[in-house]
């Protein structure tokens, strides 16, 4: 579990059916759209990137306009101004000059303003795309989040959209403007000579022939490269998540074996695509230069016949030079193309992904005010491909009362409680907070109402009263110092080396795992939760922290609805009631006193606590496990 006190994930889409089974939790696949398709829902989700799209291409089809007239404006300076009928004339070779002068310099600033109108839209409009997209994997739930590694699923946010911005600022506009620029000069040559034209589309064909028949191959070996590049930093994160573990058990070889082999096979996909694009751009050089040996010796040959002027010959030379150029960027900007389209289905596909976990929003229902009691009706859970976690739960807890989870390790404990504050949804049954199936209630009121503390309460990089400020929105220091004070924790806050401003490290590197758990219990304090879910952790800390943590919770659950899926046997003591979960079933519910001495899985559980605090005390038939007063009561016995 990563998250402390915490409600559920909210989401745009409507509220499954009761009983239904969960939702998507597999991040989608990446659809087979064209890639105009995909290129449209895009720019389609991405507003802020259309905007002013007309007129930045209306200022490209001008500047675009800006290059052809150069090559004009040289063979009138040609034809008239130096082959006139009354031999050279300076000054009109003076006029044409400065006719090209200005719209050279015209041409330029056309292109800067292109230039600036296309990366400010683009960059708003990715912007948009990643904040889009970074909401899309919070609405999602945990599990689903789980089903592709952290990196991986950071990768579709990050690097997948920088190849849509690589495309975008630097060939989205240019792809539609070469295209122009082809049409336009292709068309003037051919009313210049149609027998340039052919030498001039003989020559291009192939290579553009070429390029097309590359295009799927290009396809797919870039989104081999976008699904490998994933792969590689999933990998990387985690090793630098797991670095202790890592290096605990001297494994540092073999994780770095693996991401050697991830970085290994994104090299070759590399390599695989750059190769098809190295062949394209190739033909394109290739056909460039032939197109402009070929203009030269047949306009030569229809210059001596008399059906060609020098002027025009110039125009043909300088405008093929206006064709090659696109022709090359073309197949560059293609290849990106195919990278971002890669890119793009990643994004998609993660804005594809169901919300399973979904908002009722305004057509939701709110939990009622005060005490919140918690009813649970054939209640059955299955993780994706497994069998059942859970199976025909019924429970009924009564607002106000203190409630334990008890059982072996993996009996179901943490789901249930998972169930409970709507982590999950169940795949049978429902859970009934007061009175309101939480699949109904909208994710607002369920959050204000409803939390839970996990095992090992994830702390931001920042400081304690930061971190513990997170369980209420807005809270202000002195709801965060009345929190720790109510909790009794002061003394313990005055002993940090800075108070509540000590700084906590990345995920609270900085504080021991019994510190980490004071604070995550001073956030659920100031959450103020009418029902309070708590994954009671199990790492055994120092006696004094112990007691700390011990009457912290006390304070925290008095008054409130608590279930505490519970490690230490000393907590089902104290509960009003012991619900023992055995096999994903509900095998006894009551009090520890009626329990400790009654046929089931608790008189067991309770042996197996009892021998490991006291092993001369324990029967002989007990289970062993860990010494310490928090010696986890699921991990033995029953
Ligand atoms: N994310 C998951 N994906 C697949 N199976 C899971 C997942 N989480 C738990 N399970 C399985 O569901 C079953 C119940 O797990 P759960 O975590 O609820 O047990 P638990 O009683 O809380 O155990 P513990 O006391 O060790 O925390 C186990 O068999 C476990 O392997």
């Amino acid at each position: 579990m990563t998250s402390t006190t915490t409600g559920p994930p909210t989401g745009p889409a409507t509220a499954p059916a009761p009983g239904a089974a969960p939702a998507g939790t597999r991040i989608a696949r990446e659809a087979d759209d064209g890639v105009v398709a995909t290129v449209r829902r895009g720019l389609a989700l991405s507003p802020l990137m259309r905007r002013g799209l007309t007129g930045t291409l209306v200022l490209g089809v001008v500047a675009t306009a800006g290059r052809v007239v150069v090559p004009l404006v040289a063979s009138r300076a040609v034809d008239e101004g130096i082959g006139g009928p009354g031999g050279p004339d300076p000054s009109a070779v003076l006029t044409v000059a400065l006719l090209g002068a200005g719209v050279v310099l015209l041409t330029a600033v056309l292109s800067y303003a292109v230039n600036r109108r296309l990366f400010t839209a683009t960059e708003a409009g990715l912007a948009e795309l990643r904040t889009t997209a970074f909401r899309r994997v919070h609405d999602l739930s945990a599990l689903t989040q789980g089903s592709e590694q952290r990196g991986a699923l950071v990768s579709r946010v990050t690097s997948d959209v920088d190849t849509i911005s690589t495309f975008l600022q630097f060939g989205g506009l240019l792809l539609v403007l070469s295209l122009g620029q082809l049409v336009v000069v292709t068309i003037i040559i051919g009313v210049i000579s149609w027998q340039l034209l052919l030498v001039v589309v003989a020559c291009l064909l192939p290579a553009v022939l070429l390029g097309r028949a590359l295009q799927p191959r290009l396809s797919r070996a870039f989104a081999e490269v976008r699904a490998r590049v994933g792969r590689v930093l999933g990998g990387i994160s985690e090793t630098v998540v797991g670095a202790d573990t890592i290096r605990a058990y001297g494994a540092e070889r073999r994780t770095q074996g693996r991401v050697d082999t991830a970085v290994e096979d994104q090299r070759q996909a590399q390599v695989r695509a750059q190769t098809l694009v190295a062949t394209s751009f190739s033909a394109g050089v290739l056909a460039a230069g032939l197109v402009v040996a070929a203009v030269v010796v047949v306009g030569a040959w229809l210059g001596v016949s008399g059906g060609l002027t020098l002027g025009q010959l110039t125009a043909v030379l300088l405008l093929v030079q206006l064709l090659t150029g696109p022709v090359q960027q073309l197949t560059e900007v293609l290849n990106e193309l195919q990278n971002a389209v890669a890119g793009w289905r990643r994004v998609l596909a993660l804005l594809d992904t169901p919300v399973d976990l979904a908002d009722p929003g305004p057509a939701g229902r709110d939990l009622p005010p005060g005490p919140l009691d918690v009813r649970v009706e054939g209640l059955g859970y299955a993780y994706p491909g497994g069998p059942p976690a859970l199976s025909d739960v019924d429970l009924d807890l009564p607002a106000g009362t203190r409630v334990a989870v008890v059982g072996r390790t993996g009996s179901g404990k943490t789901t249930l409680a998972r169930l409970l504050v709507r982590l999950q949804d169940p795949s049978a049954g429902r859970v009934l907070v007061g009175g309101e199936d939480l699949r109904e209630v909208r994710s607002a009121s369920l959050r204000g109402r409803v939390a839970m503390v996990p095992q090992e309460g994830f702390l931001f990089d920042g400081t304690v009263a930061e971190n513990v400020a997170l369980g209420r929105e807005g809270a202000g220091r002195a709801a965060v110092e009345e929190a720790v004070a109510d909790l009794g924790l002061r003394p313990w806050a005055a002993g940090l080396a800075d108070g509540l401003d000590t700084r906590v490290g990345q995920r609270g590197e900085a504080l021991s795992a019994g510190e980490r758990q004071l604070v995550a219990l001073a956030r659920a304090r100031l959450a103020d939760p009418d029902l309070l879910v708590l994954d009671e952790a199990t790492s055994a800390v120092d006696p004094a922290l112990d007691v700390a943590i011990g009457a912290a919770l006390e304070r925290l659950m008095a008054g409130r609805t608590s279930v505490t899926v519970a490690h230490r046997l000393s907590t089902a003591e104290r509960a009003d009631l012991v619900v023992v979960v055995a096999d994903g079933r509900v095998a006894q519910t009551g009090r520890h006193a009626e329990l400790v001495d009654a046929p089931g899985p608790y008189a067991g559980l309770h042996r197996a606590w009892a021998s490991q605090l006291d092993p001369a005390a324990a029967s002989p038939g007990a289970a062993g496990g860990t010494a310490g007063t928090a010696a986890p009561v699921g991990g033995s016995g029953a």
